[in-house]
């Protein structure tokens, strides 16, 4: 199941610099892993924002949930997700 994700990064002012550092490298570790299991099949930066739009490929509602609240930076996260299926226009160039 193909899901669109726009998730925007919150993060509040009292975050300790270092500790933020931290979990950003963490998250880029966790989304590299996510990548190599083709479970997160694009990660796009919205420009000029903290923020990305992705396409993730999982078996359901639930490991999408359980994968992003997973991810290191998730309680600063503000999440929008949407479903989605073939368009009937595509040339189904892609799976
Ligand atoms: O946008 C960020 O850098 C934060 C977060 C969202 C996806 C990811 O890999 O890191």
């Amino acid at each position: 199941m193909l899901f669109h994700v726009q998730i925007d990064v919150r993060v509040p002012h009292d975050v300790d610099t270092e500790k933020l550092k931290e979990l950003s490298a963490k998250e880029h570790e966790r989304a590299k892993d996510l990548q190599l299991q083709g479970k997160w099949v694009h990660l796009w930066r919205v420009a000029g924002k903290y923020a990305s739009i992705s396409i993730l490929d999982v078996d359901s509602p639930a490991e999408l949930h359980e994968i992003l609240n997973s991810l290191p930076l998730y309680p600063f996260m503000e999440v929008e997700i949407a479903a989605l299926c073939r368009h009937p226009g595509s040339l189904e160039l892609t799976k």
